[in-house]
């Protein structure tokens, strides 16, 4: 049942698609019509409803799809398919704790922080005051507070905390931090970072075979979203190319025995 704070989709069709708090007394609008946002506080997920136009929109539980779609984004984030096979490979699970640089918008962030849980931990670290101010309101406004801690330093400097789950990074020249990241990570834990160009693939792989992480792969998903429409079903004219690559590794231990 939808309640006041609940997050909604308002779903009217796949160009407009909006991400919505519910507060009593407000309106969503769009060149479709209004909707207020008092008449459907009690209604279930799921629920068609009618715009003051007269058109009709559905009220869905928002996706990660829908919120990523929906928050602001004013640097280059990371894109869904990266960042879910980012979380995928490297293993973590609800309630650990993991590192990220940098936060940028906060869209890895938010996505680490909903899948860890309340009583997994995100601690991420940007060098941009500005980005972690965009990144603190995209994660209060999901309610994810409490599940991530922001600090303000650069990590080729290196990280404040030890025995993390894995670590994600997400700037300009990962290959610094892999000697931050290996002091950093409980043994066996997995190192995941994302680039955008070949070059950096090469200087990061490096490093990880220099620093102690074995286990290494670096990879590319490429996703293409296809119109269904009847005789005319192909890929989409417009889409996204390229984003990037992503690179893992596990931290290995030198033999005590
Ligand atoms: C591409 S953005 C990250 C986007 C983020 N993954 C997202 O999905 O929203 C890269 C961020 O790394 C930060 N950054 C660059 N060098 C850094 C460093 N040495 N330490 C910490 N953060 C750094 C930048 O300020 C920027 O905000």
């Amino acid at each position: 049942m939808i309640k006041e704070e609940d997050l909604i989709t308002l779903w009217i069709d796949t160009k407009r698609t909006y991400l919505v708090k519910v507060r009593k007394g407000k309106k969503v609008g769009s060149d479709k019509g209004a909707l207020s946002l008092d008449d459907i506080i009690g209604l279930e997920y799921g629920v068609e409803v009618t715009l003051s136009t007269g058109n009709k929109a559905y009220i869905l539980r928002p996706t990660l799809i829908d919120i990523y779609n929906g928050l602001r984004r004013p640097s280059q984030v990371l894109y869904p398919k990266d960042i879910a096979y980012m979380i995928y490979s490297s293993g973590i699970k609800p309630g650990d704790t993991v590192l990220e640089a940098g936060t940028g918008s906060g869209f890895l962030t938010i996505s680490l922080a909903h899948y860890l849980g309340d009583n997994g931990k995100v601690i991420t670290y940007d060098i941009r005051q500005d980005m972690q101010e965009i990144a603190k309101k995209n994660v209060e406004f999901l309610g994810f507070s409490n599940r991530v801690v922001f600090k303000l330093k650069d990590v080729r400097e290196g990280f404040d905390e030890t025995s993390v789950d894995a670590i994600f990074l997400d700037m300009p020249d990962p290959w610094n931090v892999v000697k931050f990241a290996y002091q950093a990570l409980k043994p066996s834990g997995s190192i995941v970072i994302f680039v955008p160009t070949v070059n950096q693939i090469e200087k990061t792989g490096i490093a990880l075979k220099n620093n102690g992480f074995i286990d290494i792969h670096a990879e590319e998903l490429i996703l293409r979203e296809y119109q269904i429409k009847e005789n005319a079903v192909r890929p989409k004219n417009i889409g996204v190319m390229h984003t990037g690559y992503i690179i893992r590794g596990r931290k290995s231990l030198k033999s005590s025995v």
